[in-house]
C-alpha cells in the first residue's frame, strides 16, 4: 500500500478554512466575515485603481523582463519599503543601517527573519501578545524559535490589558524578542495609545528586549500610512536595533502576488550588510529568490508621486468604509436594542472587531444566519456593506437574547 498511508487528516486552518467551509454553503444569504480581505460595498474583491495603472505601464513596458531577481529582491522596491515604514527622513536609512529584503508577503517576512534569529540571535525565546494572529505561534515554532505570550486584551474592557503588558515583559529575560503589531492588532482591533507605546519602548530598551514589528496593516487602521508606523519609527528613531516584517497585501490589495518586505535596523552599516549577507542564506534553500510582478507593481506606485498620491486616497477611502461598517453595525444593534454594550465596535480600529462573542455563540449564527467568522469572535468590518449589516445585526442580536 501507499507508503504515505498512514498520514493524518489535517484540520483546516482557523482562518483560512472559515473560506473554505463559506464555499460549500449555498445559502444565498451567507455572509464571509472570516479572512481579513476588503470587500467593497457591493461585496467585491478590490483591484486598486493605481494597481491596474502600474499593470498597464508595466505590460508596455517592452524592456520588461522575466529573469530572476536577486536573493534579496527587486532593490528599488526594498528601498522604497523602508522608506514607507520608516519614514523618508530615517536617519537608519540615511545612515545605511537598515538590511532589508523582499519576501513573500507578511508571512514570508515574518519566517525569514524568525529563521534568522534562530540561527544568529543568543535567545530563542519569542514573546507574543495574548491573543494574536493564529498563525504566529507556527511561524516561529517552525524556524526554531520558542513562543511565549505576554498578556495584551483585557476581555472584561475589551481593552489593552496595559498593566498586564508591562508586567509580562518586564519579566521576559534580558535579550528576548517581542513580537509588536505595529498596529490594527488581529484580533482585538485594540493599539496602544502613543503614550503607552513610548512607555513600552522605554522598558523594552531598558531590559535589552529585541522587537520584531509585524506590519500588515499600515495605512489601514487610521487611513494614514505615517500615523500607523509611529510605533515603529519612535523605536527607529532612539538608535536602537528593531525587525520589522511588511506585507503589500491589504494596504495594495495585493493578496495573492505575496509582496512583502522584512527589514532589520541595526547599529552601524558595516553590521547592516553583514546581516544582509547572512539573511541570504536564510533565504536562497529556502525559495531562492522572490517574484518579480507584485514587487514591481510596488516600486512603481511608491517611485511615482502622483500615483502614491492616488494610492492614498484608494487607501483612506477603504479605511474610512470600514470605519463606516462600524458605526452602521453599532447603529444597528442599539436600534434593535442588543443586550451588551457594543460601543467596542466603533472604539476597536483596523480591519476586525473582536465582538466577544464565543464559540457556541459563533456556531449559532453560522448554522441560523450563515454568517461565517473565526470562532474566537473576530469579524472581519471589510466584509460587510450597509446591505449585510441588518442580517448581521439580527444574527448578534438572536445569539445574545
Ligand atoms: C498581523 C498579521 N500579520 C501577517 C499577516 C500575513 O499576511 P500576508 O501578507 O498575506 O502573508 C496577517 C494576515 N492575516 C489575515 C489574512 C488571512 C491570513 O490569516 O493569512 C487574517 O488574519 O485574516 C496578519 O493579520
Amino acid at each position: 500500500d501507499s507508503v504515505f498511508a498512514n498520514i493524518a487528516k489535517a484540520p483546516e486552518d482557523p482562518i483560512l478554512g472559515v473560506t473554505v467551509a463559506y464555499n460549500k454553503d449555498s445559502s444565498p444569504i451567507k455572509l464571509n466575515l472570516g479572512v481579513g480581505a476588503y470587500r467593497t460595498e457591493e461585496g467585491k474583491p478590490l483591484v486598486l485603481n493605481v494597481v491596474r495603472r502600474a499593470e498597464q505601464l508595466l505590460v508596455n513596458d517592452p524592456s520588461r523582463v522575466k529573469e530572476y531577481l536577486p536573493i534579496t529582491g527587486l532593490a528599488d522596491f526594498n528601498k522604497l519599503s523602508a522608506k514607507l515604514i520608516f519614514g523618508a527622513d530615517s536617519p537608519a536609512i540615511q545612515e545605511n543601517r537598515v538590511a532589508t529584503v523582499q519576501c513573500l508577503s507578511g508571512t514570508g517576512s515574518l519566517r525569514v527573519g524568525a529563521e534568522f534569529l534562530a540561527k544568529h540571535y543568543h535567545q530563542n525565546s519569542i514573546y507574543i501578545p495574548q491573543p494574536t494572529w493564529g498563525n504566529h505561534p507556527k511561524v516561529f515554532t517552525m524556524a526554531g524559535l520558542s513562543p511565549k505570550y505576554y498578556r495584551y486584551y483585557d476581555p472584561e474592557t475589551r481593552g489593552l490589558n496595559f498593566q498586564g503588558l508591562l508586567e509580562d515583559l518586564s519579566s521576559a529575560p534580558s535579550g528576548a524578542i517581542v513580537l509588536l503589531h505595529a498596529c490594527a492588532h488581529n484580533p482585538t482591533g485594540v493599539d496602544p495609545t502613543v503614550e503607552q507605546w513610548e512607555q513600552i519602548r522605554q522598558l523594552i530598551r531598558s531590559k535589552g528586549l529585541l522587537p520584531f514589528f509585524d506590519s500588515a496593516y499600515q495605512g489601514f487602521a487610521s487611513g494614514s500610512l505615517d500615523a500607523d508606523a509611529q510605533s515603529v519609527r519612535i523605536f527607529v528613531a532612539d538608535g536602537g536595533e528593531c525587525l520589522a516584517a511588511q506585507s503589500y497585501a491589504k494596504n495594495m490589495g495585493l493578496y495573492g502576488e505575496r509582496v512583502g518586505a522584512l527589514s532589520i535596523v541595526c547599529r552601524t552599516a558595516d553590521v547592516a550588510s553583514r546581516v544582509e549577507s547572512q539573511l541570504k542564506l536564510v533565504i536562497r534553500p529556502m525559495y531562492s529568490n522572490p517574484p518579480i510582478h507584485g514587487a514591481s507593481i510596488v516600486a512603481t506606485i511608491l517611485k511615482d508621486r502622483d500615483m502614491y498620491n492616488e494610492w492614498t486616497i484608494e487607501l483612506k477611502a477603504m479605511a474610512d468604509r470600514i470605519i463606516s461598517m462600524r458605526q452602521q453595525l453599532f447603529d444597528a444593534l442599539r436600534d434593535r436594542g442588543t443586550p451588551g454594550d457594543w460601543s467596542h465596535i466603533i472604539k476597536q480600529i483596523g480591519m476586525f472587531t473582536f465582538t466577544g462573542l464565543n464559540t457556541e455563540q459563533v456556531a449559532f449564527m453560522t448554522k441560523e444566519y450563515h454568517i461565517y467568522m473565526t470562532s474566537d469572535g473576530r469579524i472581519s468590518m471589510a466584509g460587510l456593506s450597509s446591505r449585510t449589516v441588518p442580517h448581521l445585526a439580527d444574527a448578534i442580536h438572536a445569539a445574545v437574547t
